[in-house]
């Protein structure tokens, strides 16, 4: 049987603030796979770093198990665990030159230097610095820095990479070139990495899943894609992207859809989400009740007002040209506001502030969630 690269189960941190104690993270299960990037996202405090600093064994767990490849390194010291780190202020060396922060880990095993050579010439290779050796840290950029950083920790084969917002000091536009250099780096390596960020896109662009934790809990783990169309709460919903959450009341319940009333007459029918998955439909969700509604603002198109049943009735509040978009600001009769962001192409209608519209939700990418 092929064993997992690392399994976190019911792993629980309680830390004690002053009297009172505190549950950084709460019962996390999951499993990763070999050669796997999953990215940890979540708002400050909600128990990534500590998460992951269990893993790398700077903390222990106060409950709970954690495996390498089916090894319980739960209790296992920091230097036995065969893990690289990668954080974000980069912590090298700054009196050594490159070649010797890169060569630090492997002298310090006892490699000796006819050994050590060709694979830090490699590892520099590898992240571009091939030129760098005899320079400082002072005489780099942030990016070469975070890169060396890099080379650093892969020139010592770790069986697992942890980094925990490593991009977070750089600007923005050499964020997202490091962003794929990274991923890139990552699957020709065929490494394993656990990913802290709290910064969405960077979660979306570069994990092959994603564990989103809210209050030291997994909300939901998934592949990008899962956890941006088919988000399993209201947390998930509003932190990934934007979303629409418009709260309706149920009219009807059927095996695996729901039926509401739309403000202002008709009524639609879209999927209904089951969270936990274990709840039975008619127990999440109550005829007479409010149930809420999430759909992205471009999965609305903006016509011209109309009866048709399933349309929601509403007035534009702010209409933008953006170029690409056009973004509205729509006032429903229930007064919810709901944002819509619509394709721009040549000759397409522009509704101004004030018209009177009608929404209609793509039913494929809408979704019902216990309000
Ligand atoms: N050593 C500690 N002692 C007491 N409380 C701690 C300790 N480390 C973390 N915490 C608390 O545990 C909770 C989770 O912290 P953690 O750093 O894991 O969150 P995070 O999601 O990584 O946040 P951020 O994005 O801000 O780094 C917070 O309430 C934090 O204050």
């Amino acid at each position: 049987m092929i064993k997992s690269a690392l399994e976190l189960r019911d792993v629980t941190k309680i830390f004690q603030k002053g009297r009172e104690p505190v549950k950084a993270v709460d019962s996390v299960n999951l499993t990763v796979e070999e050669g796997e990037l999953v990215t940890f996202l979540g708002p400050s405090g909600c128990g990534k770093t500590t998460t992951l600093r269990m893993v790398a064994g700077f903390e222990l767990p106060s409950s709970g198990s954690i495996t390498i490849k089916g090894k319980d390194i739960t209790n296992t010291p920091v230097n036995k665990r065969e893990i690289g780190f990668v954080f974000q202020n980069y912590a090298l060396f700054p009196h050594m030159s490159v070649y010797n922060n890169v060569a630090y880990g492997l002298k310090a095993r006892g490699e000796k230097d006819d050994e050590i050579r060709p694979k830090v010439v490699s590892a520099l290779q590898l992240v571009g610095l091939e030129n760098t050796e005899n320079r400082y840290p002072s005489q780099l950029s942030g990016g070469e820095q975070q890169r060396v950083a890099l080379a650093r920790v892969i020139v010592m084969e770790p069986t697992l990479l942890l980094m925990d917002e490593p991009l977070s000091n750089l600007d923005a536009k050499l964020r997202l070139h490091m962003r794929t250099e990274i991923r890139k780096l990552q699957k020709k390596l065929g490494i394993t990495c656990l990913y802290v960020t709290h910064d969405q896109s960077e979660a979306l662009t570069m994990a092959d899943r994603i564990v989103v934790m809210h209050k030291g809990k997994v909300e939901q783990i998934g592949t990008p894609f899962e956890i941006y169309s088919n988000p399993q709460s209201l947390f998930v919903a509003d932190f990934i992207g934007q979303a629409n959450i418009i709260t309706l009341e149920v009219t009807a319940i059927g095996d695996e859809n729901l039926t509401a009333a739309i403000p202002g007459g008709g009524s639609f029918t879209a999927r209904a989400l089951r969270p936990d998955k274990y709840s039975p439909i008619d127990v999440l969700y109550k005829v007479g009740k409010p149930a809420s509604l999430i759909v992205r603002p471009e999965s609305i198109v903006v016509t011209n007002l109309s009866n048709e049943d399933g349309q929601f009735p509403a007035q534009v509040v702010s209409s933008i040209f953006v170029g690409s978009h056009i973004e509205y600001e729509l006032l429903l009769q229930n007064d919810a506001i709901v944002k819509a962001s619509i394709p721009f192409t040549t000759g397409m209608q522009m509704f101004s502030e004030g018209s009177s519209v009608s929404l209609v939700c793509d039913v494929s990418n809408s979704a019902f969630l216990p309000a």
